[in-house]
């Protein structure tokens, strides 16, 4: 890994979280971290580091090779990892942990502003604050949901089911149970067939009934296991449940809005009559403060 910071032995670092899906956040504006994957789950380690279920590197994109392309349009890069260090192409609950990060840091106001993602350029949207200082919901243009279709079974132990495949940028297998308990304890990943479905692993969401258009989930994140909420698996319950209940906007010609709820906290998703996907939700920035020279010369960061 390169010096981001010649000459000093500790950088910052932030923890935030939205719905507790929780990320280390590394503003790293000019790009020099150049972050190995076994560094990354360091850092996410909830014993030896700071603890997450994802990291989130805050880069120009105009200082990312992958966001280059992008930077007329969108100033920060996501720079999105898993806690085990793999690369995910979207994070929908970072993004808007992301945003927040940059409305504290003074680089960006409440309001609006664009955020370049693997899966391409979100627009964000920040509410302003309470006046008893609750910080203001986010809303994230999450994109549209594809469905690429063929059979998926979702497999836990001695039970199976009957998965939809829904692509938010990142991939998922949606699945319809009677109970969340189901699922069993997720300590591993449940079984996805066919392979060739998702050649590179996917995320599962286990869903039940709430109300009418409310439901509850659970997730298996790809690269982090278990998590409190997952954003963009919290879009494809949305789509997936739309669709059971027959609710296409673009043939009702109407957006429908499910609330979904997750184990930290509550999601409110939209489908527009054009197919777009908009989530609303909170994101909190909960620490800050400097590696220990001690910890950052051991490796992750230096
Ligand atoms: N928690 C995220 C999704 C993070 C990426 C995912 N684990 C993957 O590998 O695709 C969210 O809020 O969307």
């Amino acid at each position: 890994m390169t010096d981001a910071h010649p000459g000093t032995a500790a950088f910052a670092f932030l923890k935030g979280h939205g719905t507790e899906n929780d990320f280390v956040i590394l503003p790293d504006p000019d790009g020099l971290l150049d972050l190995s994957a076994a560094q990354v789950a360091r850092l996410c380690d909830r014993r030896a580091g700071i603890g997450g279920d994802g990291l989130l590197r805050v880069v120009r994109s105009t200082a990312h090779p992958e966001a280059a392309a992008l930077a007329d349009r969108a100033e920060w890069f996501m720079d999105y990892r898993n806690s085990d260090g793999s690369i995910a192409e979207m994070c929908g609950n970072g993004v808007r942990v992301f945003a927040r990060y940059l409305q504290r840091a003074g680089l960006a106001d409440a309001g609006d502003l664009a955020i370049a993602t693997r899966a391409g350029v979100r627009e964000v949207h920040l509410a302003k604050d309470g006046d008893d200082g609750t910080p203001g919901a986010v809303t994230v243009g999450m994109g549209r949901a594809t469905l690429p279709g063929g059979e998926v079974t979702v497999t836990v132990g001695s039970r199976s089911w009957p998965a939809l495949h829904v692509d938010m940028g990142n991939p998922h297998a949606v699945v319809f149970v009677d109970d969340l308990a189901d699922a069993g304890d997720l300590f591993r990943a449940p079984l996805v067939t066919p392979f060739e479905s998702y050649p590179a692993g996917t995320n599962v969401e286990f869903v039940v009934d709430r109300g009418p258009r409310h439901v509850a989930m659970r997730v298996h994140e790809r690269g982090s296991g278990e998590t409190r909420s997952c954003g963009t698996g919290a879009c494809a319950v949305m789509v997936a449940a739309a669709r059971r209940d027959g609710l296409d906007p673009a043939d009702t010609g109407r957006p429908v809005t499910y609330t979904v709820d997750v184990p930290g906290g509550r999601l409110v998703i939209t489908e527009t009559v054009e197919g777009l996907i908009e989530m609303t939700g909170p994101a909190v920035i909960v620490a800050e403060g400097d590696f220990d020279p001690a910890f950052a010369a051991a490796g992750p960061v230096r």
